[in-house]
């Protein structure tokens, strides 16, 4: 006598299987679900089907014969069937597999690798579309469910990780490979286009070091001319300062956009280090800005305990992820940064529409140069011998320096040391990302170095790796700054 759960449960499936069949797709459906059967499995398959439309579900039980089993090699041999026990080894695994599909993307893959070759037309074309459709549906789920085990709201399994549970050498790794993964999700799954175009800026072991060379050979560079006469003499307060532009392309741009709101994400639900993340309330105008920390814990000003500004030793925040490893590989390589000044540390700075960055200099326990990146909205940086605060994120200042997006701007010299810089108010979403080197002096006390980091060199011009000639020249545009006020 059939258990009511398992009475309801093959109705339901029944009925699923009508469903299929109203599609009108039978006779494919058939062909496609009795590929490498036997001339009697196949003829089994039919008369259930025959019984399945004709509402005679008493008749679909193994009842009215049985299948060849799945284990045995000797079944549907190739006297009795039209395929090769090859194939049939295929349908078999494809039985197997099909029920993991969906967790498995790469099974898709595999499916039609097995099956491309020697299948009639008809079920090619089932099966484009069924890899198509379904690889598309198995990798949804799944780079969701990556997604979801990386940033989403209710990890319970990512919270028994927690990242501050973890020594600062095994937080370094315990960051690592959810970050690969969604290093995977981001360049594999999700976004096809930069597979087909800049791999390999990220990745060295796909690069063509010429199409690098050529990428590279777009970036612009613009320097700064701003002259004060201070104690006596005219002093160029913006010297050092360099607007690198086009040194992230859109895609990369939007990769590293999402990033960071994956980063946002984690920091929100508590999985990153205490004092990575910050999101102050956002009392007035221009306050409230979201920060996000990486390499070392940075003290903005005096605090209630009396700190005072500078790295704090004796804290901890979580290591530099990959994507911003290889945003710096790339700032080196690209001769933006030198091999000097390599940045192990980060600052993410997230602007909602109207926050802003007062005037400062920023802190020498930092080496110089540093820099910082742009993404989303287009802004100016001030910058000026001393700027001043006219409102809630309003300043006036000497130098106004539009920051486009995917651009790098370089603080070296007077430009970092004399000049005081501030981002007013600005007019919807910003992110900036600000790489800085910490003195080694200066780090914190648990502070390991990244390997990856180590040596890195720019890129050499040979002459198999010469960009195309109308690229090569990189002007250096020294601009005159007129006094602006905002
Ligand atoms: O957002 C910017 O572009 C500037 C950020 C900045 O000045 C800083 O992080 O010190
Ligand atoms: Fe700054």
């Amino acid at each position: 006598m059939m258990k009511e759960g398992v009475f309801r449960e093959k109705v339901e499936s029944i009925s699923l299987l009508k469903s299929l069949l109203r599609l009108g797709r039978r006779e494919e459906i058939l062909e496609l679900l009795s590929e490498g059967f036997c001339a009697r499995c196949k003829g089994l398959l039919e008369s259930r089907f025959e019984n399945l439309s004709n509402g005679k579900f008493y008749k679909l039980s193994s009842s009215n014969g049985k299948f060849c089993s799945v284990d045995s090699l000797n079944l549907c041999s190739p006297d009795k069937s039209s395929t090769s026990s090859r194939k049939k080894r295929h349908l078999h695994e494809h039985t197997t597999e099909s029920s993991a599909q969906a967790l498995e993307p790469l099974s898709s893959a595999r499916h039609q690798i097995n099956y491309s070759d020697n299948l009639p037309a008809l079920k090619k074309r089932c099966l484009r579309e069924h890899t198509a459709e379904s690889s598309a549906h198995a990798l949804e789920p799944l780079s969701s469910a990556r997604h979801q085990m990386n940033y989403s709201d209710n990890l319970s399994a990512l919270k028994k990780r927690r990242l501050h549970e973890h020594t600062a050498e095994s937080s370094a790794q315990a960051l690592e490979p959810l970050s690969s993964a969604r290093h995977q999700m981001n360049y594999s799954d999700n976004l096809p286009a930069l597979v087909n175009c800049r791999q390999h800026s990220w990745d060295e072991s796909e690069a063509s070091l010429s199409d690098e060379f050529n990428d590279m050979s777009r970036v612009r560079r613009k320097d700064f001319k701003h002259l004060k006469m201070i104690d006596g003499s005219l002093i160029n307060i913006v010297k050092g300062l360099e607007l690198h532009t086009r040194v992230f392309n859109e895609l990369e741009q939007k990769e590293i956009v999402e990033y960071v709101y994956k980063l946002q994400r984690l920091g929100q639900n508590g999985y990153l280090r205490a004092r990575t993340y910050s999101q102050p309330k956002k009392w007035m105008r221009g306050k409230g800005r979201v920060t996000i920390q990486f390499g070392c814990c940075y003290n903005y000003g005096k605090d209630k305990k009396g700190s005072r500004p500078g790295i704090m030793r004796d804290k901890e925040v979580d290591p530099l992820p990959p994507m911003f490893k290889n945003m710096i590989k790339r700032l080196v390589k690209w001769h933006v940064l030198p091999p000097t000044c390599v940045p192990n540390s980060c600052i993410v700075n997230i602007y909602d529409k109207d926050d802003c960055i007062p005037p400062h200099i920023d802190h020498h326990d930092f080496l110089r140069p540093f820099c910082t990146v742009s993404f989303l909205t287009e802004c100016n940086i001030l910058f000026g011998s001393r700027l001043e605060i006219i409102g809630p994120g309003e300043f006036s200042g000497q130098i106004a320096i539009p920051l486009p997006v995917g651009s790098v701007l370089v603080l070296n010299g007077n430009g970092a040391n004399i000049a005081q810089h501030c981002v007013p108010a600005v007019h919807g979403k910003r992110i900036s990302i600000t790489f800085r080197k910490m003195d080694v002096s200066k780090m914190p006390f648990n502070f390991r170095h990244d390997p990856e980091l180590q040596g890195l060199q720019p890129l050499v011009c040979s002459p198999s790796t010469r960009p195309h000639a109308q690229q090569v020249q990189r002007p250096n545009l020294i601009q005159q700054n007129k006094r602006v006020s905002h």
